[in-house]
This record gives structure tokens, sequence and C-alpha cells, in this order.
């Protein structure tokens, strides 16, 4: 399209647009253009089809029209986003000199580039989610991770360590815990794994070239984040390297102020329990298998929050479950706390009820989007801070007392705010409207002022239509003409000599006077000078806001920590939880544990409670059979997830617990399908398995769910069998395996750390009653056949299922009809039907039957003979 307009010929406005086009191929390009954002060419073609705006045409210095598609400014954030989430670049050129005083061409430069992991609009953004851009760099060397939260400053880094066959794999559990929106990769990188998992994922991705130059890239890093952030991680090389490209990133495409990026945090993998992915997933910890949303998932359950920092916390909780015996212990003393002093929670809730998003709003004011609307949500959510002190002031526990001796005093935030903004600000920041009065001596001189001339402009209509004795006489204001006195048709006659004709209207003529002018250019140029004023008092404030930064981030830290534990306790209040013990002997014991998803799906008291005690020496393996729908899986997950729960901090669902810290949590769940990737079924599940027993250790805890059903019956039960063997022999790791196996349940007398759990059902007349109580012992049939027949096979197959599964038991079926095809097996069972009608009418006594019984019994029989 740009093609058919020749650069030379173009406008000099046009030119630019194209100089600035060719540096951000990739991006779609908005350029300020007074109240809009307009993208031409091409660009405006894409605009306008993917927000579903007007495509117009703007003269350009050919005789065509250039496409163009504009975006109103105010609006542009959300516009930016639409754009972005169908997979976009979006690059902003803005503005960088006054219009007002420009010679010629108004200068303009590129100040934000938006992409997925960069969108920091509060409004479009998930404000119960962080959204994390993150910068993996990989070399021969190893890798590292650095992610940043631009909406809220949150910077993290970590190195992964270890064998290089398992970095890869480690990164992805990191990426698929960080859920970022947006990553960047050194485009050198060579890991066929971490290949792979980008191409089967939709990832927005972004390669970076390589730098080579080392000390140039940690520089970098000390001058945008100093000196004692750089001590934290200059012996961390990877590290530097992921984090410098993340920095770059940021800064080249962000030119505002980020000053509230300012704390690396090191995050050191192995003090947190290690979950892989499809662990995180099999659990439905974050999002559910179903469609990977959070309904029904265990943060769904926690996440009930006060403040979204509060949830976004027990977000990050749920990512990172303790390992630390001490910082379990702190968080679980709280929410006791909070539990024992109902009032103290509620009076909590109430607070933080009443306090915005801090963290995102800092970040807003730093890189100068914020508007005086945000100023007043800063002071309403500080305003109850006295009140929120004084609460846990008066706690019995000293844990709560300590966390009101380290609120941080934000007071002078709050009565900088007060003093200076009104309470209902506009939207705007540079109409005015902002200040208070008696704020700024200066500002109020300027209202006076401007005020008696609003007062001298009344007084001189009044005089004049006294004078010139017109009736409808007035004094007007436009936004294009300024003041003018209207005269009706009608009146010209009357209109003074000296008054100036301004304009012709259909019914009425406009014109202005000496006097006029004089008094209009004090209010016009008095309104400019308040704004002006407003705006640079608002500039100041917000600076004084900003030298605060880090006092306010500290107090929004404490208030997200506060929240998410007086929500646990809220929890456990409404749910039973209890608190968990913490025991080290790797012996776990609960009583009456339960499924807190599914629980919270039935109604009350149908969730029928089990015990657990596993971790002892002749009871480290535990193998549970059932029949189908019996309730294995659930039971399993449950004690995954009390762990977990455990873990966070949390009250657990159960009526009396011990844990013993588990430093990974593995699951083999489910038999989900990874053909895209080139492995079966059965293969996913054999190198799943694999490394469990690869990285499994004695304080891990294993789920293994129906591991063996991938293949023939043989094979599966003599894998099974050989994995079960070699965990009790070698790993001697706390492991469940749910089974349909029933052969495996041997092992409890061959092997002396191994159990059998079965999980009860009742057969009353002819139907099966799940009692989905787990006790000692093995069950001996699956029960499959009458499962199915619960979900409304037809019964045909139920029936022809069943003969066929006598046959099976007795090997009949294969030695019977070893030279015959299986259909003539099948024609063998309806020969068996056929015996089973005659002999039903066979056992008819004729001479016993009233007539509608004879009836009847005809109707049956011609209903079997129907189903043959
Ligand atoms: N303890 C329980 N109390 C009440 N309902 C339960 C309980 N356990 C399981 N259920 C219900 O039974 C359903 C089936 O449970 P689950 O999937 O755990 O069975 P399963 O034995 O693993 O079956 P399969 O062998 O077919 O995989 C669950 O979705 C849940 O609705």
């Amino acid at each position: 399209m740009k093609s058919n307009f020749k650069y030379d010929k173009l406008t000099p406005m046009l030119k630019h647009y194209v100089d600035v086009k060719n540096d951000f191929r990739d991006s779609i390009l908005l350029y300020r253009v007074g109240d809009f954002y307009e993208s031409f060419f091409d660009d405006a073609i894409i605009t306008s089809k993917a927000l579903s705006l007007t495509l117009t045409g703007k003269d350009c210095g050919h005789e065509k029209k250039a496409p163009m598609c504009g975006v109103p400014h105010h609006v542009i954030d959300s516009y930016a986003f639409k754009l972005v989430k169908q997979g976009y670049k979006v690059a902003l050129c803005d503005q960088v000199e006054d219009p007002k005083e420009a010679k010629g061409l108004v200068k303009r430069a590129i100040t934000r580039v938006i992409t997925p992991g960069t969108i920091t609009d509060m409004e479009s953004l998930d404000n119960r989610e962080n959204n994390y851009l993150l910068s993996l760099f990989q070399n021969d060397y190893g890798l590292s991770i650095s992610y940043c939260d631009i909406s809220t400053g949150k910077l993290v880094c970590l190195e992964i360590k270890g064998l290089s066959s398992s970095l890869a794999k480690k990164a992805i559990d990191q990426i698929e815990r960080i859920n970022p929106s947006e990553i960047l990769i050194n485009s050198d990188f060579s890991d066929n794994v971490l290949k792979r998992y980008f191409n089967d994922n939709e990832i927005f991705l972004n390669y970076i070239e390589n730098p080579k130059d080392y000390l140039n890239r940690a520089s970098m890093i000390k001058n945008h984040l100093g000196e004692t952030n750089f001590k934290k991680i200059s012996n961390m090389r990877l590290a530097i390297l992921s984090l410098a490209n993340l920095i770059d990133y940021i800064y080249k495409y962000h030119k505002d102020n980020l000053s509230h990026i300012n704390n690396i945090e090191v995050l050191e993998i192995n003090d947190y329990m290690q979950l892989e992915a499809n662990t995180r997933r099999n659990l439905e910890l974050h999002r559910n298998l179903n469609n990977n949303t959070k309904e029904n998932t265990l943060l769904s359950i926690l996440d009930k929050a006060d403040t979204v920092m509060g949830s976004r916390l027990i977000n990050e909780y749920l990512e990172r479950p303790l390992i630390d015996r001490d910082k379990i212990n702190r968080r679980l003393d709280i929410v006791e706390s909070f539990l024992e002093d109902r009032i103290l929670s509620n009076n909590i809730s109430n607070i933080l009820s009443d306090v915005y998003d801090l963290e995102r709003l800092i970040a807003k004011i730093s890189y100068k989007r914020a508007n005086a609307r945000d100023f007043i949500s800063i002071k309403n959510s500080i305003a109850n801070m006295p009140k929120l002190r004084e609460i846990l002031e008066a706690s019995e526990s000293e844990q709560i007392r300590n966390i009101a001796l380290n609120l941080p005093d934000v007071s002078d935030i709050y009565e900088l705010i007060d003093k200076a903004i009104v309470d209902d600000p506009p939207l705007g920041i540079s109409e005015g409207g902002i200040i208070k009065d008696k704020y700024n001596t200066e500002l109020d001189s300027l209202k006076i002022a401007s005020k008696n001339a609003q007062s001298d402009l009344i007084l001189y209509e009044n005089e004049e239509k006294e004078k010139t004795a017109i009736k409808n006489y007035k004094i007007v204001f436009n936004k294009n003409n300024g003041y003018s006195i209207e005269i009706t048709k009608a009146n010209l006659d009357k209109v003074p000599k000296n008054y100036v004709r301004k304009q012709t209207l259909k019914n009425q003529e406009r014109y202005t006077s000496e006097r006029l002018e004089e008094i209009a250019n004090i209010i016009l140029g008095g309104k400019d000078k308040l704004n002006e004023l407003e705006y640079k008092i608002f500039s100041n404030i917000r600076e004084k806001i900003l030298a605060n930064t880090i006092k306010l981030q500290a107090l929004a830290k404490m208030l997200a920590m506060i929240d998410a534990l007086n929500t646990f306790a809220k929890i456990a209040l409404e749910n039973s939880y209890i608190r968990p013990k913490l025991r080290d002997d790797n012996i776990i014991k609960i009583k009456d544990g339960r499924h807190p998803v599914i629980e919270n799906n039935l109604k009350e008291n149908e969730f029928i409670p089990n015990d657990t005690d596993i971790g002892s020496r002749e009871n480290l393996i535990q193998i549970i059979t059932g029949p189908n729908m019996a309730g294995k899986s659930t039971y399993m997950r449950q004690m995954a997830i009390i762990i977990i729960l455990a873990q966070i901090g949390s009250f657990v669902p159960a009526r009396a617990c011990e844990i013993s810290i588990c430093d990974q949590v593995f699951t083999r769940i489910g038999a989900s399908d990874n053909i895209s990737k080139g492995e079966s079924t059965f293969m996913l599940e054999m190198n799943e398995v694999s490394n469990i027993l690869k990285n499994s250790t004695k304080d891990s805890f294993v789920i293994l769910d129906e591991v063996g059903r991938g293949t023939s019956s043989d094979d599966g039960l003599s894998i099974a069998m050989a994995i079960v063997e070699y965990l009790s022999k070698h790993k001697k790791v706390k492991t469940v395996f749910a089974t349909h196996f029933h052969e495996l349940t041997i092992l409890e007398d061959e092997l002396e750390n191994v159990t059998n759990l079965k999980i009860e059902i009742l057969e009353e007349n002819n139907n099966l009653v799940f009692l989905r109580k787990i006790k000692k012992g093995k069950s001996d049939r699956s029960y499959g056949i009458e499962v199915a027949k619960l979900s409304g096979l037809p019964n045909e197959i139920i029936d022809n299922a069943k003969i066929i599964m006598d046959k099976l038991s007795t090997n009949e079926i294969f030695e019977i009809n070893k030279s015959k095809e299986l259909s003539s097996s099948i024609a063998d069972i309806s020969n068996q039907k056929i015996l089973a009608i005659k002999n039903l009418a066979s056992a008819v006594d004729i001479n016993s039957l009233t007539p509608i019984e004879a009836i009847n019994k005809l109707n049956d029989l011609l209903k079997k003979i129907g189903e043959l």
C-alpha cells in the first residue's frame, strides 16, 4: 500500500511517520496528532479492522488520500490493549514538545511500545493477577530467569542449576508458575525442549540479540537499579544477563519514569516446594483441567481476599509453597490469631475492603499517568491506617502487635493529598478544578481575580442591556470564538456604534466591544494561567508522593500479607478447616480429610471425609483398589492438596492433621495425549514416571493414578509391579498408587513397606452404592460394567459385556473359539441368550396365570426376543 505513495511527495508529517515506522516495522504505529492517535497506510487498515473503527483518508501530497484511522488520545490504553490482545505490538509516537512553542512540525518520538508484558493500564489488566514480562537467558553454562510486573514494580531474578539435561524442564516449570504474558529470550539459545515448548504453547516471544559486552550489561543494571540492588546479584552471572535483557527492553520501550521498579528479589528455587507444571495442572491449583479457567480450582477457594493485592499474594503463595518450618509456622500463627479474634478479623476485613490497589496506583504515579482521582484513591486507602494500627496494636498476639509496629507511617502523604486535592476531582489533569482553596496563595489570588472578572462580566451585561434597551441582550461563550454579545436580527438597529461585528448567524449577529475584550482577556487569560498553575502544583504533589514510593510500597506489601492471612482465617472459619501440626519424622496423619474443591460443590455433609496415615516404615507405599468412580483419585488429590495448603500457611480441611514437610509433590494422573509433541500416551506416562523415580526423595510425596494402563494388561501390570518394587526398595518415598490391577495387592505380603487400601461400595439389588470410605484391605474387582451401566450405556452392551466377562474369567472365550473370529464368539453369546429366553418361557406355569399376567409375561418375552 505504502509503495503506491512516493516518499518524496509525502507531506512532512507523513514523511516523519514513515521514518518512524521504518524503525518499528514489527509494531502498529499510532502517531499523536492533536487529540488523536492516528495510524496511516497499512497500519490504518489493520487498526480499523482490528478495532472496528472507520477508515478515513488524509491529504498526503498525492492525489489519492492516505488511509487513516484515529483513536481518541484519552482512550488509547484500552484500544492499545485490544490490539495487543490480538497479537500486535503497538508503538506510540507522542508529541515531545509543546505544539504552541513548535517551529514547524511538532517534535515527536516513540514514548512507549506496548506488548502483552508491558501493558500498564489498570483497567485492562486482571487486577487479581500479576502481569509478568519474563526474560530467559540460556547458554552452555546454564539458565536464568528474570521477571517483572511493570504495573506493580515486582522484579524477581533466579538461576536454575543442575544437569544440563534437566535445565529446560525446570525452566518450563518456573515459566508455568510465573505464567508470563510475554517472554524475551536470547536469540542464540539452543535448547530443543524449550524450542518445542515455545512452539507448542502460544507464547508471545521476542528474540533478543545476545549482547557480547557483559560489563556493559552489568553497569546498565547498576544505572537503573542502583549499586545496592546490583550487589544482590553481582556473583550471579547468568541472572545478570537475563535481567539486563529485561531491563533494556523495559527502558527502551518505556520512556516513562519507572522509579517504582526499585528492588530486585533474588529467588532461590530450592527454598520452596518443587511442584512440576503437570502436577500443578493435575491438582488444579490455579487452572482447571476442564476449560483452563480459575473455576473449581484451589485458587478459587482461597481467592476471597478483600484487596486485589491480597489476591495476588495468595496466588503467589500458591505458586510457591514453603519448606521452611519456621516460616510456615509464622504464617499459621498469624492465621490462628485472626481466627481466634473474630472482632479483629472482621475489623481488618472492613478496613481492607476500602483499600485500593496501592501497588498499581504507585506505579501509575511513577510513570506519570495518574490523575487527581488516583491521588484520592491513595488518600482514601490510607485514611484508615491509624485505625488499622490501633486494632492490631490491641491484639493479644505478639506477632500481630509486631505487624502493627512495622506498618509504615504514611500520615504525611494523607495530609498532603487531603490539604491539596479537592474531594471529587475531574478526570483530566490540565483543565483545573483539582487544587483546594488555601493550598497555594498564588492560585488563590488568581482564582479571586478570575471571580472578579466574572462579576464584571455580569455587571457589564446588565448595564449594556439597560443602556441599549434590548430585551434579550446576552453575552455568550463559545470554545472557538470566546465571549460575544448576541443580538437578534430584530434588534440590530439598537446595536451601539462601538460594537464590532464578529459573526453572523441565522437569526442573530454576534459582536464584541472594547470593554468585553478587556474582561474576556482577564477571564480567559486567567483561566489558562489558573490551569497551568494547577497542573504545576499537581505535578509537584506527584513528585512528593513519588518521593515516598518505597514507604508506600512497603505499606502495600504489608497490607497484602495481612489480607492474605486474614483471608485464610476467614476461609478456615467458613469451611471448618483446622491448623495443621508440623512433624519431622516423614509421617503424615490426617483425620477426616476432605477435598476442598469437591466438598465445595456438594451440599453440606455430602462429602465423605477420609483418614490418611502414611510415611511410617511399614506404611510408606499404599496401593488403593476400588471400583471406578469410588473416589480413589479424589482421595489421593485431597492428600496432596492438604499438604500444599499446610505448606502455604493455610489451615486445612480435616478434623486433625499432622504433616511432615514435603520437598516435592509429584503426580502421575490421567492419560492426556501429547501427540503433537511426538509422544504417545504411554510414552508420556512412562516419561513422567521415570522423572518421578529420578527426582523424588524420601521427603517427597508421590501420587500414581493407574500407571500402566496405557499398554496391554500384561505389560502394564508388569511395569506397575516393577515400579512399586523400585519405590519400595530404593526410593523409599511416600507413595499412593491407585490401580485397577488387583494383582498388585499381593505386594503387601512381599514388600515390608507396602500396604493395601480399598474404597468400599455396597451392592444393593443389583445396584452399586458408593460409600466413599477408605479402609485397609484390597478390593475384589473394579465393577467397571456396573459403573458403565450407571453411565447409560445401552442394556444390550451391558448384558453382552457381562457374558463376555464371565467367559474371560474362565478363559473360555479364547479356548473354545481359538479358531473362530470374534464375531462368531458373539454369535455364541446370542445363542446363549436364546437359551435364556427358552428357559424363561418354559418356566411359565400357564395354569396359574390370570389373563392379565399372561399378557404381561408374553409382552416380556417378546421384548427379550426383540433385544436379540
Ligand atoms: N469422599 C467423597 N465424598 C463424596 N463424593 C466423592 C468423594 N470422593 C469422590 N466423590 C465423587 O465421586 C466422583 C468420582 O471420584 P473419583 O474420580 O475420585 O473416582 P475414582 O475411583 O478415581 O474413579 P476411576 O477409577 O474411574 O478413575 C468425584 O467426582 C466426586 O464427585
